[in-house]
């Protein structure tokens, strides 16, 4: 019997995250490996061809999707329902989301109606294992976790950017000619709900998530207060990117822990690190370390974000944000 992997994945304004195709790429890799079939069920208000193709292309053999105005805010019963339907009808083996707040709303209703395992936080799959294996993080971080897949089902929660991806070239499967099966699932009767959203509330205002950003600004306990942050905001908007912090910056409140990079945090992987009064601890490390070009501003020379950075500039942040955002303003005719 052709074992199944299906992958859930949300739509926003009508894009599927490059991070979420990695995902795919990575799980179809694994998954053409082992003897599985991965299929991904989209849903969101409104899911453009382009995405399904996309999906089709990064490698996977079925692609459902679900559209409709009510997915605008985020209710985990709506969806609910025309998941346990396609899990009943597909018999997966495994059932993967991500590791967003509305992914995390969804994945423990699912694993209590359909009566089976759920492993968050996963952060590693070994499918070609018999049985296949999980690595997740456990007690905020603390440890490292290997479980097995427990058959008949489980469901899996993964942090993007978690899954280690593979090169796109390697796949050989860039062909969306491949007979694929694209279907549109029915939808859901919301007279049906048991409660229903009456406001959606941001917390953390960014232009763009952390996992989106190209550019990110990362600011840690070297600031004084949190007004002190401005100083990012401005350097983040000038730059098109987004503010990240270290997990003091959110203990003391000044941040949102939706901002938070590390190994408790967001996984980032931005084309620009910026770290601002950040010393290198390792667990802020493991949230950042795939960012292609590190910055680090930092007073002490001695201080270990300089071994992972690419370039380095010892000395007062206070001094030298302010300088940076306004050489690059009149360098961009802002
Ligand atoms: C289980 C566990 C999970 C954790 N998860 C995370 C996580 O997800 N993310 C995370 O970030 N941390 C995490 N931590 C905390 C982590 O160990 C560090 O404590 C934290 O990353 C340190 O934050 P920081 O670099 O902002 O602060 P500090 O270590 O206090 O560093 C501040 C830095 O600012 C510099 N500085 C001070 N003033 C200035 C100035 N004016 N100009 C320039 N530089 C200046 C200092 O030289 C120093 O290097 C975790 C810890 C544990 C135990």
């Amino acid at each position: 019997m052709l074992k199944r992997l299906l992958i859930v994945l949300e739509v926003k304004k009508g894009i599927v995250k490059t991070l979420y195709q990695e995902m795919v790429y990575a799980c179809c890799h694994y998954g053409c490996n082992s003897g599985y079939a991965v299929g991904v069920f989209l849903y969101g208000v409104s899911i453009p061809p382009r995405c399904r193709d996309e999906l089709a292309r990064a490698g996977a053999d079925a692609v459902w999707y679900l559209e409709d105005e009510s997915l605008c805010t985020h209710n985990p019963e709506l969806i609910l329902q025309p998941i346990v339907d396609l899990i009943g009808r597909e018999s997966p083996q495994l059932v993967l989301l991500t590791n967003t707040s509305a992914a995390m709303d969804i994945a423990p209703r699912l694993a209590e109606r359909c009566s089976c395992t759920l492993l968050s936080n996963v952060c590693e799959i070994k499918l070609c294992q018999q049985p296949p294996s999980f690595t997740r993080t456990v007690y905020e971080g603390r440890l490292l976790e290997t479980c097995s897949l427990k058959l008949p089902l489980t469901v899996a929660t993964a942090s993007p950017n978690a899954i280690p991806v593979v090169a796109k070239v390697n796949l050989q499967i860039g062909n969306i000619d491949r007979s694929i099966a694209i279907r549109k699932v029915s939808g859901f009767h919301t007279e049906e709900l048991t409660y229903r959203v009456r406001e959606t509330i941001t917390k953390c205002n960014q232009i763009k998530p952390l996992t989106e950003a190209d550019i990110i600004v990362s600011g840690g306990k070297g600031l004084n207060k949190a007004e002190d942050f401005a100083l990012l905001d401005e350097l983040a908007q000038v730059l098109g990117g987004a503010v990240g912090v270290s997990r003091p910056v959110v203990d003391c409140g000044w941040r949102p822990y939706q901002c938070q990079v590390g190994q408790t945090g967001t996984r980032v992987k931005p084309k620009v690190y910026i770290a601002c009064g950040i010393s290198g601890a390792m667990q802020h490390i493991i949230g950042m370390s795939d960012s292609r070009i590190v910055i680090a501003i930092n007073r002490d020379p001695e201080a270990p974000i300089f071994q992972y950075a690419d370039y380095g500039v010892v000395g007062d942040l206070y001094e030298i944000l302010p300088i940076f955002t306004s050489k690059l303003q009149s360098a961009l005719n802002l």
